[in-house]
């Protein structure tokens, strides 16, 4: 089977990374995850990045570098993360598709979150990558 990318940003702002809650469906809902989706067929997982965050959060962004890793979804999915960040003049983001929920997590914050469970060494790889690690960072 064809591996398919969904894309997650790590979108950050003021040191801070961006997490949402899922609201569907329902084996999902109620966890957190980095925003971003499926990869359509002749796009590039940049552009999927910048769409998706255009659609789910109203949020005009750039990508910024690819995190290194990917993180097996349901099959065929496969997890790639990009850090991003908002272009000025971007509205804020609100949870207009997919989620009921957003938090802006400081360093030593980003595990208060229930992340869905694939998402978690994404997010830990993400946080090393931008240097956001908290000391007192999960597993201590
Ligand atoms: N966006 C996103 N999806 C994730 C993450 N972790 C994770 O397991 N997933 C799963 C949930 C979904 O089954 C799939 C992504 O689907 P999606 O629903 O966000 O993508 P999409 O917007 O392109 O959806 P659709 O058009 O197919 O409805 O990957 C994550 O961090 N971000």
């Amino acid at each position: 089977m064809t591996e398919r990318i969904v894309v997650g940003a790590a979108l950050v702002d003021g040191g801070r990374l961006l997490a949402a809650r899922r609201s569907a469906p329902a084996e999902l809902a109620g966890r957190w995850e980095l925003p971003g989706g499926k990869v359509e067929a002749g796009e590039t997982p940049e552009a999927a990045l910048v769409r998706e965050l255009r659609e789910e959060l109203g949020v005009t962004a750039e990508p910024g570098e690819r995190v290194p890793g990917q993180w097996p979804l349901r099959p065929p999915f496969v997890l790639h993360v990009w850090t991003a960040r908002m272009l000025p003049g971007s509205a804020s983001p609100e949870p207009l598709e997919d989620h009921d929920a957003l938090r802006w997590l400081a360093p030593a914050e980003v595990w208060d979150v229930p992340w869905l469970d694939q998402d978690v060494p994404a997010v830990e790889r993400a946080l090393a990558h931008l240097g956001l690690e908290a000391t007192d960072a999960r597993g201590g």
